[in-house]
């Protein structure tokens, strides 16, 4: 299955992309419009006349994950790196995404890390993985699955960690209205899921703290 389309189980595929139909930018501004409307302000004043094509290209700009492929990214791996095979951590990778059920931002940070098997794939590219996926509609535990996915699947390491810490505004502007409490989400494959030094090893790294 292509990773693109994965969700956490098979009972809930999602259609790709190109199965749905995508509204024309003119249509999308329009629905800014009836939102703009809708709030009980004023779309033809001249402060707000802009605003559906300023919001649409700021959609395009932040859900723009939806048409990239993070496995492209993956696919070249280098294994002229001296017999390396301890772990490989990337910490404190920053992100920000949307959640699905308010369409509003959720901010925080991604910890990766693995032990290599054949071979190591760039550093840039675990945080460009993080992006595209944060660039759409989710949920934490949703973006945790599928980055884990996408990096178990192409590098088939002997271990994965991925750690994602956030705080979603959807909790903290509106709702229950609780600043400064942050989710954290784990997906452990390889080693890291049967040995608990392991998993002890990456949360103290994750914190800052020695092996
Ligand atoms: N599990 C999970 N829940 C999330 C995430 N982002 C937002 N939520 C939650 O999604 C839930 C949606 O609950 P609903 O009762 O359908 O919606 P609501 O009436 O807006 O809920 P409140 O936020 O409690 O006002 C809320 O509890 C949110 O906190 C996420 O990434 N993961
Ligand atoms: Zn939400």
């Amino acid at each position: 299955m292509d990773a693109v389309l994965k969700n956490g189980s098979a009972s809930h595929q999602r259609k790709s992309p190109k199965e749905i139909r995508r509204p024309s930018r003119e249509e999308a501004e329009a629905a800014v419009r009836t939102l703009l409307a809708w709030t009980g302000d004023d779309p033809d004043r001249e402060g707000l006349l802009d605003t559906p094509k300023r919001v649409v290209k700021a959609y395009s700009e932040l859900f723009g994950g939806y048409f990239e492929d993070p496995i492209q990214h993956l696919e070249r791996t280098f294994e002229d790196v001296g017999g390396y095979k301890d772990i490989v951590m990337v910490r404190g990778i920053p992100f920000h995404s949307h959640c699905e059920h308010h369409m509003l931002p959720f901010i925080g940070q991604a910890h990766i890390a693995y032990y290599p098997a054949e071979g190591v794939v760039g550093l840039s590219k675990l945080a460009r993985v993080v992006d595209i996926f944060a660039k759409r509609l989710q949920t934490q535990e949703n973006l945790t699955a599928q980055i884990a996915s996408a990096i178990d699947d192409q590098l088939a390491p002997r271990g994965l960690a991925v750690l994602l810490e956030a705080e979603h505004q959807c909790m903290t502007m509106r709702g229950v209205q609780k600043p400064g409490v942050s989710t954290i989400t784990t997906q452990f494959t390889g080693i890291f899921q049967d040995e608990p030094a392991e998993q002890a090893k990456f949360m103290s790294l994750v914190r800052g703290g020695g092996l």
